[in-house]
């Protein structure tokens, strides 16, 4: 469904090689864990996926098709992505989670239909819908943005570390809800997350990136999870003493 050719990406800022020479093919139904370090450059990675950044080298290709080729409104309604820090845009919940099927012209009560399915499947309750961004807390901020973008049924749903501000149990509930999707073979999912622990039982893939290398590519099965965590601790310790 989404093919990666050496896909390189250069600094905006400076000369440095954000990703470099990335070559991985995500299946339909694959259900992606992307780990690495911070800095490692797995935003990055979902920013060229999603067009908002093109890369300096490489192509990128979505059911055959070269992304730059899709419209960019339809590629991000087929690709949907949310992002570490989601806004709301100024609006209310209940606006901000219609908000993708207004676009779309979607009829009023297809749209009524849509938004009630996925905020009552992620939990979000009534007494939220008119409270704005900065009623929210964090947590709860994520789980809006996480159901404007499930309420636009993507064929690909990227989430950028989804459970970082959430309690266990909200986490939980979220990865049951992906999963379902996923087994319901609707979307492919790919979620970054620094949580090995929350992700292990998800994932049926893992990716690798370590210093914009795309560094590992294993079905999940076959991880040793202890060492994967032993791993990401002594890079994510060396990421943060080149930063002090
Ligand atoms: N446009 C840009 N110009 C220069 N440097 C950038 C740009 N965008 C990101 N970076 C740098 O690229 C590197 C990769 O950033 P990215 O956000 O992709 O990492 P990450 O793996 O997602 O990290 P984290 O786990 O902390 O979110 C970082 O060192 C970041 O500071």
């Amino acid at each position: 469904m989404l093919r990666l050719n050496g896909v390189s990406l250069q600094a905006t800022v400076g000369s440095a090689q954000l990703l470099d020479n990335i070559s991985v093919q995500i299946n339909n139904g694959d259900r992606i864990a992307i780990i690495g370090p911070s800095g490692a450059g797995k935003s990055s990675l979902f920013r060229l996926i999603n067009r908002l950044t093109s890369p300096s080298e490489g192509s990128i290709y979505f059911e055959q098709q070269s992304i730059t080729e899709i419209p960019v409104l339809q590629l991000r309604q087929r690709i949907a992505l949310v992002p570490q820090e989601s806004k709301l845009l100024g609006m209310t919940v209940q606006d901000a989670i219609a908000y993708p099927l207004v676009l779309q012209k979607l009829s009023t009560s297809e749209i009524s239909s849509r938004v009630t399915t996925w905020r009552s499947a992620l939990k979000i309750p009534d007494q939220w819908l008119e409270r704005n961004e900065l009623q929210l807390s964090g947590g709860q901020k994520q789980l809006v943005a996480i159901a404007r973008a499930l309420v636009m049924q993507p064929n690909l749903l990227l989430l950028d570390e989804p459970t970082s501000a959430l309690d266990f149990g909200t986490a939980n509930h979220l990865l049951e809800i992906l999963e379902q999707i996923s087994s319901a073979g609707h979307t492919t999912i790919m979620i970054i997350s620094h949580q090995l622990e929350l992700i292990k039982s998800f994932a049926n893939r893992i990716l690798y990136l370590e210093s914009g290398k795309l560094t590992e590519d294993v079905v999940a099965n076959a991880v040793n999870w202890q060492k994967l965590q032993e791993k990401l601790l002594i890079a994510e310790t060396q990421s943060t003493q080149e930063w002090s």
